[in-house]
């Protein structure tokens, strides 16, 4: 028996860590996944190391960017205030930190706090009731915002919806405003039209520097609203170095995604971000993401064009985006974006972004709307001043694979797990054979 399942059992001693000269990472791997327990598994089994499938890897840790001073604060902005003072601060903060915190915002305490309640309740669950929803399958997954009814907390959620609704109209209205646009024009292009929420937990860990609660990413959405617990250890990356999002009382958390970046032609930024895990905790957080991947829509997604001009051409390094009901798959299978997917072919891949346009072998035996997904996604994904986007065959069983993993780790929205797929993923092409060999 594993030492991770040994934990996870309580049948073993409390470390988790193989030697080096015995380490089996499918082994590992398999038994974590089998224990259905999740990180939290681990942490409730009293673990005091993390175990090596979660570790950061060596050349990450020693190529990891600083920690910047307290002097630099991610803005936080009182709704409450005149409104053209708020467009401003909105659109100072959204140029160039790419987040920032709102208070005033209209979004009920109560709301706030239920939802962390039902949040952090979920995983706080025996064992065998979690259990019971624990799977990689495409469609049942522990995830709020399209399995509610899973848990007692439907109504919390439901509610804290709506409210989170009306903050984001709002939000697009000001950004809008903020671009020198009429109020309703990102609201025309249907940007509060779709949205999801995802919880995270995060168990206290033993070795935090060792680990990452989530790994450096930027939220392929269009925005995102972000309610955390007073735990703290999100950051932002600024200027190489990272900057804490302090947990203020009663704030929500603004930051700008992948799709308005592109929408705003640059002029927003869409900022990578990651979470650290900590000796205490747990830490709870609930993320809404405004996205275009939840419905079927024909838009596409490229620079708006009032804010082009001979002197803002249209970025070259921007994709046209078009949504589609499957990309919405796409989308809940753990996230996908033209960043992403730029990063996939060049890195893993040595394709130029120019070179679009694939053709996808199935991915997943046993899941054929993966497969569908994967086709629509990369299909749909049309840049915009290349029309001889040429079609090639690719072998991405590997990307699949990656892609599926990826889908999983968000799905356990659970502490380290995540670490250790983001950042691997897309590096660690091996990977994509140790998750062949799961299924
Ligand atoms: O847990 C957090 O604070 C942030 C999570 C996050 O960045 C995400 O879900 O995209
Ligand atoms: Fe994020």
């Amino acid at each position: 028996m594993s030492k991770i399942k040994q934990a996870v059992d309580g049948t073993g001693e409390a470390s988790a860590e193989p030697s080096p000269d015995h380490y089996d990472r499918l082994q590992e791997l398999k038994a974590f996944d089998e224990s259905k327990s999740g990180v939290k598994g681990l942490a409730d089994a009293g673990i005091s190391k993390v175990p090596r499938i979660f570790l950061r890897p060596a050349d990450e840790l020693a190529s990891d960017y600083p920690i910047f001073g307290t002097h630099l604060k991610i803005p936080v902005i009182d709704f409450g205030i005149r409104r053209s003072s708020v467009v401003d601060g909105v659109r100072r903060a959204a140029e160039s930190l790419g987040f920032f915190q709102v208070v005033n915002h209209g979004v009920p305490t109560g709301a706030l706090e239920g939802m962390l309640r039902a949040a952090g309740g979920f995983h706080e669950l025996p064992r065998e009731v979690k259990m019971m929803f624990y799977s990689r399958e495409l469609e049942r997954r522990v995830k709020f915002g399209s399995n509610f009814d899973l848990y007692q907390s439907r109504d919390v959620t439901m509610d804290y919806s709506k409210q989170i609704k009306r903050l984001g109209t709002t939000l697009f209205e000001l950004l809008s405003e903020a671009l020198g646009l009429k109020p309703d024009h990102l609201l025309s292009l249907d940007c509060a039209k779709g949205h999801a929420i995802l919880s995270h937990y995060y168990p206290a860990c033993p070795e935090p520097e060792l680990t990452m609660g989530t790994t450096k990413h930027s939220d392929p959405d269009f925005l995102t609203i972000l309610l955390q617990d007073g735990i703290g250890g999100l950051q932002v990356l600024h200027q190489s170095q990272w900057v804490n999002v302090s947990p203020v009382p009663g704030a929500l958390v603004v930051n700008i995604g992948d799709l308005l970046q592109l929408m705003s032609n640059d002029k927003f930024k869409s900022v990578e971000h990651r979470v650290l895990v900590n000796h205490d905790g747990p830490r709870v957080s609930v993320a809404c993401f405004f996205t275009p991947h939840l419905y079927p829509s024909t838009k596409m997604y490229g620079p708006i064009k009032d804010l082009l001009s001979e002197d803002n051409p249209p970025d070259s390094n921007n994709g046209l985006f078009q949504p589609s009901a499957a990309l919405s798959k796409m989308w809940r299978m753990g996230g996908c974006s033209w960043k992403r997917e730029k990063l996939y072919l060049e890195r893993d891949f040595g394709l130029s972004w120019e070179d679009r346009g694939i053709l996808v072998e199935p991915l997943c035996p046993r899941c054929h709307q993966a497969q569908e997904t994967i086709d629509h996604l990369l299909f749909s994904t049309v840049r915009q001043t290349d029309s001889k986007s040429l079609l090639m065959e690719l072998k991405v069983t590997t990307l699949g694979k990656q892609v599926l993993q990826l889908a999983w780790v968000v799905r356990d929205s659970c502490g380290y797990l995540r670490g250790y797929g983001d950042k691997q993923a897309t590096t660690n092409s091996a990977l994509g054979a140790e998750y062949k060999a799961l299924f």
